[in-house]
């Protein structure tokens, strides 16, 4: 990026920041923080004149600094917060993407405490690092917060019977004013919407308090971060940062079954975050009681506030949602019969149902015919059948990791050693061949990642299949097992 572009972005980001902190907080802290150019396009350096204050700056501004960079230079990915003197090496602190955080900080993280069967505090296998080695990295780092998915919205989200509960109660937990509704537990089936709702929740809520901590996350992301923290030596910045967040959205909580060290941890995140009074909202995959191995402690917690599930879509809602997203492609024309067709035979899902009329689509566009019952019939074949197997990926990470021996956690990590990056960037590779899922679900399914790693390693994984014998063989060994 031009020095130009980055100073004009400093100065409305300065000017936003001398409003929202005020005349004592800005001149003490922010003030003295200046800009460093830099011919990284997606890095912004920012450096302050003593350790003292970059740690001030770090743990107060790094996830807000971040934020108002992204929305004036959407390309930038990291904000490096620096201490100019003195030290020999500037410090990276802010938001890597996960790919970005260093070996040494992180490999040991990727042993779940959830394997040792005893409580956090007296843990084992979760020792301190050995005092001779360099202090660790992550005490210095921030985990990049989870960019929502802009076409989340609550306007582009069908209500019906089935969702009516879920979707007002989130729409009124995201209004200013008095929290309502909160803690918000929601729960269905794999892909209808539960992701999409809490994102909505996100932005409605960013909308309008833009200063506000809005933070994201799966709860293996928890687990990871936690852990990691554990690692380091340092849980005091993740407990500050998970407890100071003033919308908590967690994901897929049945993944901390069994993890006790992580639900004694998230236990106090949630019960400190009710207490301040502060929203929360929490997805899984079944009811509170269903959860089996999760606490009761936490699952009387979410008691507490509302529970909310979301029903299968029926065939009118199947085809209303076919509608909606074509409103968003207005030179398209897909005949009705060809949406009756589609919202009739795929009712497995909502996700499912989008992937076929995209295909559909795709399909059009690439060979230039246009879309007709015949022609959909054609293209959707085997998922009309009913006859392609449906492969998700849990079970894509699954096998990666069972084939080149790795650990569970290994393919959401930051670990950047090759053994344990080239399988992961298969298993995005296969996710995206595979299944329906869009490169944003698939880099969030991946630890958190931006859409564009994923990219990365499609293409990556598609240059080296032509040119290394040994991962193309791989990639089809794990390609026949998966689809059957
Ligand atoms: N009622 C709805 N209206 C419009 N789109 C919807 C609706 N429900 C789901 N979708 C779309 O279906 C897709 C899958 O939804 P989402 O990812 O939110 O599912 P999920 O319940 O979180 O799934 P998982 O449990 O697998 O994470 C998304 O693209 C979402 O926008």
């Amino acid at each position: 990026m031009h020095a130009s572009e980055a100073e004009k972005a400093w100065d409305r980001v300065r000017s936003s920041l001398r409003e929202s902190a005020g005349a004592r907080l800005f001149e003490q802290w922010l003030k003295p923080i200046e800009l460093i150019p830099s011919d990284d396009e997606e890095s912004i350096r920012l450096a302050l004149p003593s350790a003292f204050m970059t740690n001030w700056v770090r743990n107060h501004y790094a996830d807000r600094l971040a934020l108002e960079f992204r929305q004036i230079l959407p390309q930038v990915r990291t904000v490096q917060i620096e201490t100019r003197r003195p030290g020999p090496k500037p410090v990276l602190l802010v938001m890597p993407t996960p790919a970005e955080i260093p070996d040494r900080t992180t490999a040991a993280a990727a042993v779940e405490p959830a394997q040792v069967p005893v409580k956090f505090g007296v843990d084992p296998s979760l020792k301190p690092a050995p005092a001779a080695q360099p202090a660790p990295a992550y005490d210095t780092i921030i985990p990049e917060r989870p960019p929502l998915d802009p076409r989340y919205t609550f306007d582009r989200f069908v209500v019906d019977a089935s969702n009516k509960v879920a979707f007002n109660a989130a729409k009124v937990l995201a209004e200013p004013g008095p929290v309502r509704f909160s803690p918000l537990f929601l729960h269905s089936n794999t892909g209808q919407g539960k992701t999409h709702l809490m994102h909505a929740i996100g932005h409605t809520f960013l909308a309008a308090n833009p200063h506000a901590v809005v933070l994201c996350m799966s709860a293996e992301r928890f687990m990871y971060d936690f852990v990691a923290a554990m690692r380091a030596r340092d849980t005091h910045a993740f407990k500050r940062r998970l407890r100071g967040a003033d919308l908590l959205l967690i994901d897929d909580l049945q993944f901390i079954a069994g993890k006790d060290a992580t639900q004694e941890e998230f236990f106090h995140t949630i019960n400190e975050i009710m207490t301040a009074g502060k929203r929360l909202v929490i997805s899984a995959d079944r009811c509170p009681q269903a959860l089996e191995g999760v606490e009761s402690r936490i699952i009387s917690r979410m008691a507490v506030g509302l529970v909310a599930d979301i029903k299968a879509p029926d065939l009118l809602l199947r085809r209303t949602i076919l509608d909606r997203k074509l409103v968003d492609l207005p030179d398209l024309r897909v005949p009705t019969d060809v949406l009756d067709l589609i919202a009739s035979r795929i009712h497995a899902n909502i996700r499912e149902l989008e992937g076929a009329l995209n295909r559909v689509i795709a399909y059009a566009q690439l060979t230039g015919e246009t879309i007709d019952l015949e022609f959909a019939i054609a293209t959707l074949g085997e998922v009309l059948r009913g006859a392609q197997k449906r492969v998700t990926i849990d079970e894509i990470q699954k096998l990666v990791t069972a084939h080149f021996e790795l650990k569970p956690l290994d393919m959401i990590s930051a670990r950047r050693a090759r053994a344990v990056a080239r399988p992961r960037q298969i298993a995005m590779y296969l996710a995206k061949r595979l299944t329906t899922r869009s490169l944003p679900e698939i880099g969030r399914k991946f630890g958190g990642r931006d859409h564009s790693t994923v990219i990365h390693a499609v293409r990556k994984i598609t240059e080296l299949r032509d040119q290394d014998r040994d991962i193309d063989a791989a990639v089809r060994v794990l390609m026949r097992e998966l689809e059957g």
